[in-house]
């Protein structure tokens, strides 16, 4: 094996066991003591330059205090620190919010900067595979900004050029092992950057109650409960048509109920109407009331269908030529038809006649409704093709706990689950069914990054209370 090594290398091997990469002792360039200086100089210089730009607040206090102890002695610094301790804290007694919201959480932020990310950032990344070696000269993503939260820590990165974003999302788990968090989602920021979420405290760990009524008739985007970050989530249902998949016992019928309570004050004014088809008869039937029209049986549903594509048809032909986009009116609402478990009606639905003719009218509504104020929202355990042939006709959708990982991208696209929509990982328990029901990831329809929201919870006892106030008493069926 020596004899196989080129010239002179054969002298400076140190280390040929059979388990080892072969070591050789390093050739040493005596390099002048000047360059050495310049070069330690330059690099204090730029990493201080670089420190200022990335945190001009908290460099500007360490600055503040030099020039203090220098000018007044270490005793005025410690005055001072104790004066803004006080302040800090007066501030913090009125005012814990705005006191967070200004000065706590970019403490916070610095200091999970300074300690989880900097500190461990160079070794994460090499054993997480992220590092990349060229010619001999290892080079590391760059950890640009550390932004914490009550909810999680989201760290902004600039990736090495060449390098894309299924990297960073491939290693998920490696990274969230590595700064110790549960778990770490991947977001595209722009091109060669990307932006790493690590939750820290789970703000959808506990059940949302339902929403308040909204105030005002709302028919763009209703109020469905919150996102990762404790912030409200909308969802948007005028121009679209939404699908949500769960495995049984996820919370689709949460979302059903919360988009019907958040279009309820609408329906009222008169400016959206709500058609519920319920072939399992269990979802809306406790509120059927509260719906312009409801439809069980599977011929039922059929005719009800039918019935929109027929108003959605004669709406197009009266915009031809005179407008392009709908609004919702007294005259044209917006006619929202909730669907749960649509697969009873295509899939399983053993009468091939009724199948076809609900599905032609769904393909139908999906394609040619969203322009004139028709929307879809359907519901569906298992979301296979051949399940529901057109759930590519569904703009928004919605991932809720499924039973295997393959499901998530079927339902989320492909690639969702590698950008963090774990929706195959939602914690359940048949013992205490509120556990993580209602959680789900959402691709919306401007951004391929799925985002992580659970839905309010409505009881039995919010639907009671929403028919006493909303049902008129309707007689269309
Ligand atoms: N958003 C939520 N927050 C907390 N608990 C919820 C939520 N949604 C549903 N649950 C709980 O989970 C249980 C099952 O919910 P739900 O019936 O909506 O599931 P599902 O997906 O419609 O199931 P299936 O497909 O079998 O009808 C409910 O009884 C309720 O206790």
């Amino acid at each position: 094996m020596l004899r196989k090594l080129p010239g002179t290398e054969i002298q400076h091997v140190v280390s040929t066991r059979p388990d080892t990469s072969i070591v050789y002792t390093p050739t040493v360039f005596k390099t002048p003591a000047i360059l050495v200086v310049l070069a330690w100089t330059w690099r204090l210089v730029a990493g201080t330059a670089k420190t200022v730009v990335r945190h001009p607040i908290a460099s500007a206090l360490v600055w503040l205090g030099v020039a203090v102890g220098l000018l007044w002695g270490w005793r005025a610094v410690a005055g001072g620190v104790a004066g803004a301790g006080i302040i800090a804290s007066i501030w913090a007694g009125v005012s814990p919010r705005t006191f967070m919201r200004y000065a706590g959480w970019r403490v916070v932020s610095w200091w999970r900067w300074m300690w989880v990310y900097r500190r461990h950032w160079g070794g994460v990344m090499a054993v997480a595979g992220l590092v990349r070696s060229v010619r001999g000269t290892g080079y590391v993503p760059d950890l640009v900004k550390v932004v914490s939260s009550a909810a999680a820590d989201t760290v902004t990165v600039r990736m090495l050029r060449g390098q894309s974003l299924e990297e960073f999302a491939d290693r998920v788990a490696n990274l969230a092992h590595g700064f110790g968090a549960d778990l770490a989602v991947v977001r595209s920021l722009r091109a060669g950057w990307v932006t790493l979420v690590f939750p820290r405290r789970d703000l959808l760990a506990v059940t949302i109650p339902a929403r308040p009524l909204p105030v005002l008739p709302e028919v763009d985007s209703v109020e469905i409960g919150v996102c990762e970050g404790g912030e409200p989530y909308r969802l948007r249902l005028h121009g679209t048509h939404v699908l949500i998949a769960g495995a049984t016992g996820s919370g689709k019928g949460s979302w059903l109920w919360s988009i019907v309570r958040g279009l309820l004050p609408a329906q009222a004014a008169g400016r959206a109407e709500i058609w519920g088809l319920d072939p399992k008869r269990m979802e809306f039937a406790y509120g059927k009331g509260l719906f312009t029209r409801y439809a069980a049986t599977p011929a039922g549903c059929a005719d009800l269908l039918e019935t929109a594509v027929a108003a959605m048809q004669e709406r197009a032909d009266r915009y031809a030529g005179v407008q392009r986009f709908h609004v919702a009116t007294r005259r044209d609402p917006f006619v929202v038809i909730v669907i749960d478990e649509v697969a009873f009606l295509t899939a399983y639905q053993p009468d091939k006649g009724l199948r076809l003719r609900i599905t032609a009218a769904l393909a139908t509504l999906t394609t040619q409704g969203r322009a004139v104020g028709f929307s879809v929202v359907a519901a569906l355990q298992d979301p296979r093709k051949d399940v529901l042939a057109i759930r590519n006709l569904f703009p928004v959708r919605v991932a809720l706990r499924l039973d295997e990982p393959d499901q998530v991208d079927m339902v989320l696209g492909d690639g969702a689950r590698d950008r963090g929509a774990l929706a195959d990982q939602i914690p359940h328990d048949s013992a205490d069914p509120e556990i993580g029901a209602g959680t789900g990831y959402v691709r919306r329809e401007n951004s391929p990054d799925p985002a992580r929201v659970r839905a309010a919870l409505v009881t039995d006892a919010d639907i009671e209370q929403m028919s006493l106030r909303y049902s008129a008493a309707r007689d269309s069926w």
